[in-house]
């Protein structure tokens, strides 16, 4: 289809755009895009991921794209088939600009130039690679997890090669600004050494907090309050997803955490001393609120907060896809989606997250439409 330039002054183009992966990333990218009226064909290893992405009205099935030749291939699976992805999909489609998603960027750059030396890709078609990475995402990993809004005011990094052609990465630049990001320019060990510090470590220290409580009795953990909660949400990650991210950015990843390693030996040193320890806790203390004041908002978007409205959806086939149809009817976004099923029962529980504004129409809609929405 041809779209409209639009407010953002962002250029009249064809667009047809295939996603590889339809997990978080991918169907949240999908999501994004199909909103703006944009074609979307995507494809995973999983039939039931795709399927449910393309139920969530992220795209459509690339079984059923015909001949279709995409403009842009997004490539959103895990980092360690991210390249052999990009370098399948660059062959595949000889007019396409690609790009991949992936947490770590010059793994995947090695490991092209690598397939390049081999004989697998055609240097002219690495030219058409462009690698990038949202810097958003969450604790939770699949279609169900994915939102439209993921990128609204979030970086995005784009890596340009020194052969890159203009015009492949104007559209991944296009791409970023479509899905409300702010595009951020680095070369791939530049941006590796940042996320190292800004999202591998954090990550780490997540996990490794959250895991001292799995030993303390359970009236201890009962205690938990939001300091716990806010340092520890990510610890709730894909450990398969992290073991591949740290183990792609290993170098980058240890020269942090010996940092890390250090102060915190500094700090045990500090409690175990009398003589001056206090200045050594306070010193660590200041320095910790020095960094937190040197991150900044989210691009100036407000944080969206959800509100959940429950509905009884019978067990049998369709009923489901019949919901998310009928909300998609109201004009009613489906934000997030917990579903609860007892073995034997009848009805299994969806817990549907809407923004706020939408909670009181969506009941007085459903309830319309005769779905069965308790007080
Ligand atoms: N999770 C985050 O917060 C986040 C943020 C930014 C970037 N990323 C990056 O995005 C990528 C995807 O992560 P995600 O969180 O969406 O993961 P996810 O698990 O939600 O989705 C990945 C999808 O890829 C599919 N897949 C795996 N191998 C495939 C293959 N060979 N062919 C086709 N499909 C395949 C899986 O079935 C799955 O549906 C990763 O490279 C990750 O580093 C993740
Ligand atoms: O908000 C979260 O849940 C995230 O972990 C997102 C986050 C991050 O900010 O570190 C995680 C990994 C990505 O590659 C990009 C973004």
């Amino acid at each position: 289809m041809t779209l409209p330039a639009d407010s953002a002054g962002l250029p009249h183009a064809d667009k047809h755009v295939k996603i590889v992966g339809a997990g978080l990333l991918g169907a949240s990218v999908g999501l994004a895009l199909t909103r703006q009226g944009i074609d979307v064909w995507l494809t995973d290893a999983s039939p039931t991921a795709e399927a449910l992405a393309c139920d969530l009205g992220a795209g459509r099935p690339l079984a059923d794209a015909g001949d279709m030749t995409p403009d842009l291939v997004v490539i959103a699976v895990p980092p360690d088939v991210t390249a052999h992805l990009v370098a399948r999909e660059l062959t595949l489609h000889p007019h396409a600009t690609v790009t991949d998603v992936a947490s770590v960027k010059g793994h995947i750059r090695t490991a092209l130039r690598g397939f390049v030396d081999g004989g697998q890709l055609s240097r002219t078609d690495l030219a058409r690679y462009v690698g990038s990475h949202p810097m958003a995402g969450r604790e939770k990993s699949g279609p169900i997890a994915a939102r439209a809004d993921l990128f609204a005011g979030r970086p995005w990094v784009v890596c340009t090669g020194p052969h890159t052609a203009d015009a492949d990465h104007e559209r991944i630049v296009e791409l970023a600004r479509r899905v409300g990001a702010a595009v951020v320019e680095l070369d791939a060990d530049e941006h590796d050494s940042a996320v190292a510090r800004v999202s591998h470590v954090p990550q780490v220290m997540a996990t490794l907090t959250a895991s001292r409580l799995n030993d303390a009795p359970v009236e201890s953990v009962a205690l938990a309050g939001q300091g716990l909660r806010d340092v520890t949400r990510i610890a709730a990650s894909d450990p398969a997803l992290w073991t591949q991210i740290l183990t792609a950015n290993s170098e980058q990843v240890r020269i942090v955490l010996e940092e890390v390693r250090g102060e915190l030996d500094t700090v045990i040193d500090a409690l175990g001393s009398t003589s001056g320890s206090l200045g050594v806790l306070a010193g660590a203390f200041v320095a910790g609120n020095d960094g937190h004041a040197r991150i900044p908002g989210k691009h100036g978007a407000a944080p969206t907060s959800y509100a959940t409205v429950t509905v009884l959806v019978e067990d049998r086939p369709g009923m489901l896809g019949r919901l998310f149809t009928e909300m998609g009817e109201a004009g009613i976004n489906i934000e997030d989606l917990q579903l609860e099923h007892a073995n034997g029962q009848q009805y299994g529980l969806a817990e549907v997250s809407v923004l706020p504004a939408e909670r009181g129409p969506m009941i007085d809609e459903l309830r319309a439409r005769g779905w069965n929405v308790p007080e």
